[in-house]
């Protein structure tokens, strides 16, 4: 569907033609104003915990195999809001913000109740090359997640396809069992960029493992793959001891409707309808009462500008953050200042850190290269920050 403005037909084909040369790095691309969103990339962790119900219910499954299968279907109900909310809302995928060093973005579930609320903790720890590291918890429940992602993106000038790799993984501690998960992140690659309304599809392959001894592989096609249509997968559950005799098998759309079949009884039945989901809205300071690091604050004039559509607009109040982080930068370097961050502990000690000792155990096991790069929270770090939702 064209979704071009008229208006902006000519400014769409220059930026096409611009893929053309493309440099590698997505976030220094000027795109015009109808695919900027005003959303920084440091919100984009919240998709990972809006239906509360999946993310804290594996807490209460007793039954190992059976928690594996829930944290399998909590995977899967993250799918649509992460690779699929803009194109729903906004008409097509969007360009994100590009988050600038050290930029926090802190919100919360209630989930209608004083003492079961979740927190996000959101922080760019990284510009160059743009990763944001996350943690994610509901104490009531005794469930955190933590994780960090990047991406490294290639274009194909003949399909005008982008290609994403994200780098970075998820790692989920459940209390209870003193139990770890570790998630590797799907590729993607973004389709439509002709007709100007780009969208998500995912690919290849990701695992989900964990320390009771589970092992989930999912295998993601589009269409033209084994079912033709979009946001296919599959995915088998093993144990490790017998990773050739899977447990379950799932298979359907993580966009729409899957189900799943025990291989041991060959029953099969619904797994997840995606569509029947309640997402629910992150609760969000009103910016006023937002520090000026926090992303909604950081960037409000250019959200404006980006939600009036006034090109030249967006460039002043961009290049205002830009030029003044770029000053920040030099000054620390003149004097030789190390950048502290402010939730998160880069290349953390696996003797001290659980989720860190946890994920070089899990790692191995699913033949994850180990990023030479990592991060994890650090309770201390947030508890003396300024920085609560
Ligand atoms: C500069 C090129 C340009 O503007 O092209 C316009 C198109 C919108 C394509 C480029 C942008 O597409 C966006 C999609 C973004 C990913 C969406 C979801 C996630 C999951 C989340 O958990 C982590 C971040 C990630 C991978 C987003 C990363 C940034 C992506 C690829 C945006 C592209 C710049």
């Amino acid at each position: 569907a064209q979704s071009v403005p008229a208006s902006q037909l000519g400014m769409w084909t220059s930026f096409l033609k611009s893929l053309a040369s493309y440099n590698g790095d997505l976030s220094s691309m000027t795109a015009p104003p109808f695919i900027l969103s005003s959303v920084s990339l440091t919100e984009y962790s919240q998709f990972w915990t809006e239906i509360s119900d999946l993310f804290t219910g594996p807490a209460s499954e007793p039954d190992p195999e059976k928690r594996m299968v829930a944290v399998v279907k909590w995977f899967i109900g993250t799918l649509r809001g992460q690779y699929c909310s803009r194109s729903e809302n906004l008409g097509s995928e969007k360009k994100p913000l590009n988050p600038f060093l050290g930029e926090l973005f802190i919100g919360q579930w209630s989930n209608e109740s004083e003492d079961n609320k979740t927190v996000l903790v959101s922080e760019q720890v990284s510009h160059h090359p743009p990763v944001t590291a996350y943690n994610i918890w509901n104490d009531k429940h005794g469930v955190q997640l933590q994780g960090f992602n990047g991406i490294k993106s290639s274009i194909s000038a003949t399909s005008l396809t982008i290609t994403v790799k994200q780098v970075g993984h998820a790692m989920l501690h459940i209390k209870k069992f003193d139990e770890y998960y570790l998630i590797t992140l799907p590729a993607l690659h973004i389709e439509g960029l002709f007709g100007g309304a780009p969208f998500v599809e995912l690919e290849k392959k990701t695992h989900i493992v964990s320390s009771s001894g589970y092992v989930a592989e999912l295998d993601y096609s589009g269409r033209g793959y084994f079912s033709g249509k979009k946001n296919s997968f599959k995915a088998k559950i093993a144990s490790l001891k017998n990773r050739s005799a899977p447990l379950y098998s799932i298979k359907g759309r993580w966009s729409k409707v899957s189900h799943i079949k025990d291989e041991k009884t060959g029953t099969e039945e619904l797994f997840w309808d995606a569509e029947k989901a309640t997402r629910a809205p992150l609760e969000v300071k009103p910016i006023e009462q937002q520090l000026e690091k926090e992303s909604r604050k950081a960037w409000q004039k250019v959200a404006e500008a980006v939600k009036l559509g006034d090109y030249s607009l967006i460039q002043v109040e961009k290049s205002k953050i830009e030029n003044e982080q770029r000053e920040l930068r030099k000054i620390e370097q003149e004097n030789g200042i190390t950048w502290k961050h402010e939730c998160f502990v880069e290349n953390p000690d696996p003797s001290v850190d659980p989720f860190e000792k946890a994920y070089l155990k899990l790692a191995p096991q699913i033949d994850h290269t180990l990023e030479h790069i990592r991060f994890r929270f650090s309770e201390e770090m947030y508890a003396k920050s300024a920085y609560r939702p």
